[in-house]
């Protein structure tokens, strides 16, 4: 029999560091082949591009495979298992597949997909890898403020208090065989501590953790974590699971804002941290040009933290913005246009 091809699955809520991990894991992939399937929130793909054009011949992954019709989690049968599907019919076939949900995505449903007759006996799930934003969770952007929500559910008891935000961190977190912490970096010593405990306790029991770096981490502690995840895909429960309830996106939203060119990257690091600024934003990110500049600025911005900074690639001029529905796109909008 062939053994099966391994797959990872690479989890985190947006922002947390997934592209970052996957890019430095296929700069040392030393001639395997690897399969990327990136799936990204919304319409527009920025990760398969930056993923695609590591800048470097040498580090090129093998294939790589945009899911775009949505979140990957709520088009498996649509999308994904005829994706996979169509991989497996390759040759030569990957040596291993690594698939990058959206930040918004569940885990759970994906993991079972690989229970499938036809993906089953072809690939085996190495194990679901849960990037953790450790500088967000010490921020407490994951955790409901219990005392803010006392306050609101005296003031109106009949209100809906699930925190969508605050399930998907804790459902990607419970699912994961290997948690990696990123942003330790950005952390002193007792503020990892304190994520180190939330995660701890989210977690599964036979899930490990270690720190991620801003350069990734070494492939032998990526891959190779013979986790056999279908295996157990049906215990591994998400809160729509035990509410018994369809999982949808409806609490996010996300647009496209097109822009000109900027009169310098400073302008832009301002513009984009005002945008960020606006009710309800959590995500943007994208290429834009510079006026004068022969490569384009990336902009990364993830809660306060902004960057921009000169790298190669094309298709510059978009800016993806992610966020809670109903976020204020009018202002997003009048700042990234300016
Ligand atoms: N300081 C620091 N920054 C990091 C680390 N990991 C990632 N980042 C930064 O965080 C930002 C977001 O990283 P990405 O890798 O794009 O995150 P992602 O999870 O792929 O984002 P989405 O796909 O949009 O959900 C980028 O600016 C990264 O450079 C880390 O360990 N330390």
């Amino acid at each position: 029999m062939t053994p099966r091809i391994p797959a990872t699955i690479v989890t985190g809520f947006l922002g947390a560091g997934k592209t970052t991990l996957i890019r430095n894991l296929i700069a040392q992939a030393n001639g395997k082949r690897i399969a990327l399937i990136v799936n990204e929130f919304g319409d527009m793909g920025f990760d398969g591009e930056l993923l695609a054009d590591c800048g470097d011949d040498d580090c090129k992954p093998d294939t790589v495979i945009e899911l775009t019709n949505g979140c990957i989690c709520c088009t498996v049968a649509d999308d994904f298992l005829p994706t996979i599907e169509a991989l497996l019919a390759r040759e030569p076939a990957p040596d291993h597949i690594v698939i990058e949900t959206s930040g918004l995505a569940l885990p759970q449903p994906l993991v079972r997909a690989f229970t499938w007759p036809s993906v089953r006996h072809r690939v085996t799930i190495d194990g679901v890898v849960t990037v953790v934003d450790a500088a967000a969770v010490s921020e407490g952007r994951f955790a409901v403020d219990e005392v803010a929500l006392a306050a609101q559910r005296a003031a109106d008891p009949s209100l809906d208090h699930d925190d969508p935000i605050e399930e998907l961190f804790e459902d990607q977190l419970s699912c994961a065989d290997l948690i990696v912490l990123s942003k330790t970096d950005l952390l002193d010593a007792a503020a990892i501590a304190g994520v180190e405990a939330i995660v701890r306790e989210g977690s599964r029991g036979a899930a490990r953790s270690v720190h991620g770096t801003p350069n990734g981490l070494p492939s032998e502690i990526l891959l190779g974590v013979g986790a056999a995840a279908e295996d157990d895909a049906f215990e591994r429960k998400s809160h729509h699971d035990l509410e018994g309830e369809e999982h949808d996106h409806d609490d996010f939203d996300s647009f496209v804002v097109e822009t000109k060119a900027w009169p310098s990257i400073d302008a832009l690091g301002d513009a984009v941290r005002l945008a960020m600024g606006a009710a309800g934003v959590l995500r943007i990110k994208g290429r834009v040009v510079v006026t004068g500049k022969a490569a384009p600025a990336v902009v990364q911005a993830v809660g306060p933290r902004v960057e921009t900074y000169f790298a190669p690639g094309d298709k510059a001029g978009r800016l993806v913005v992610i966020g809670a529905r109903g976020l204020d796109r009018a202002t997003v909008e009048t700042h990234l246009k300016a």
